[in-house]
């Protein structure tokens, strides 16, 4: 669907509506998906995640035989007002200048995407126009916030039937961070983590930086939708939709790290149920992430130490899905096998 912003509603109200009217897991699809199951040339339950994953699949695509022909990952690029501040290992200019990678094929998740047969799209956010350095007030406008969420809506265009969201922003594991703070409370260095490697002083701008705009914005932070406006940055507005955008097309979503987490949180506040889609791909190294999947209710598929973004992790727990699929879908039963079934 498109979010065609009418004049005469305000647009987060809008954006409000859509979580009234979230589609179901589909329980007919998993009781197929658990009848075949038991037919496997197995023990039961002896693929242990792998069966879960299949039933997830089946639930969220809404189809007794889910299917990953067109899996999408979307990376999201952002400038951040905020990166001005001195929070990051790296210069705003790294953005744009891994756009350009990604597009050239260098990036991690180039390989990742091309190794497992994913499709990898990027999208590029007004990076000459930075939002604006939250310490000093709201990142964005609403109406600008709002669109860009509507924009992530792109995502799910063309078909797809699994989605990961990147993302690629220097400066936008502070964003994450203050986020997280806002959402769950505590100060900022309950929520930060190196990102791209900032020594001792750079953590404490990041925590310094967070702990002043957690400052200035306090009176707005109730409203998830005010905090991803404030705190948050377009990659992380785009992501909240292509999630959503996802959920309302019955397309699965594999949670990446620290940074999709934030979208992911920020739909959850605005309703537990918005991110019953999604699985979490696998637990970032970066700060608080464990935490923020356990307040979630999201347990990782993998733990490799990664602290990328990009969506890498999310693309690695795609080719473990596939697998989990392929047994599902290409194992033999007990009868077209000719294996003798469980004795008692
Ligand atoms: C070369 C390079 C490639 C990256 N790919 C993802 N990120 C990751 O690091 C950034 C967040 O960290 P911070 O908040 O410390 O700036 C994001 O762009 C994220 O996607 C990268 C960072 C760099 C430097
Ligand atoms: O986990 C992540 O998403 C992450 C960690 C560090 C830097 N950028 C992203």
């Amino acid at each position: 669907m498109s979010l065609a912003m009418s004049t005469d509603i305000r647009p987060f109200e809008e954006i409000r509506m859509l979580f009234a009217r979230l589609p179901a897991p589909d329980q007919a699809a998993v009781a197929a998906v658990r009848a075949r199951d038991a037919q496997l040339t197995k023990p039961p339950g002896a693929l242990g995640r792998l069966e879960e994953i299949v039933e997830w699949l089946a639930a969220w695509q809404g189809a007794p035989a889910p299917a990953i022909a067109r899996p999408l990952v979307a990376v999201y690029a952002g400038n951040h007002g905020v990166a001005a501040q001195g929070v990051s290992a790296f210069p705003a200019s790294v953005t744009a200048q891994m756009v350009q990678n990604f597009t050239s094929g260098g990036a991690a998740i180039n390989q990742i995407c091309k190794a497992h047969d994913i499709g990898l799209k990027v999208y590029e956010l007004a990076l000459e126009r930075p939002t604006f350095d939250f310490t000093q007030g709201p990142a964005m406008d609403e109406r600008e916030a709002a669109a860009t969420f509507a924009y992530g809506f792109e995502a799910i265009e063309g078909g797809i039937d699994l989605l990961a969201p990147g993302e690629m922003g220097i400066g936008n594991t502070t964003s994450a961070a203050a986020i997280y703070a806002a959402l769950f409370g505590g100060p900022a260095s309950r929520w930060t983590g190196r990102g791209t490697g900032v020594d001792d002083a750079g953590l404490a701008r990041k925590n310094a930086a967070i702990d002043a705009a957690l400052a200035l914005h306090a009176r707005h932070l109730s409203d998830p939708l005010e905090i991803m406006r404030r705190l948050g940055g377009r990659e992380i507005a785009a992501m909240m939709g292509a999630i959503t955008a996802a959920r309302l097309n019955r397309v699965p979503v594999v949670l990446d790290g620290f940074v999709v987490c934030a979208a992911a949180a920020l739909l959850h506040a605005i309703a537990p149920d918005a991110i019953g889609h999604c699985i979490a791909g696998h637990v970032s190294a970066e700060g608080a992430h464990a935490e923020v999947l356990a307040t979630l209710g999201k347990k990782p598929l993998l733990d490799l130490g990664m602290r990328l973004g990009e969506g890498s992790g999310a693309g690695l727990a795609i080719a473990l899905i596939k697998t989990a699929l392929a047994c599902h879908r290409d194992m033999a039963t007990f009868e077209s096998a000719g294996v003798s079934g469980k004795s008692a």
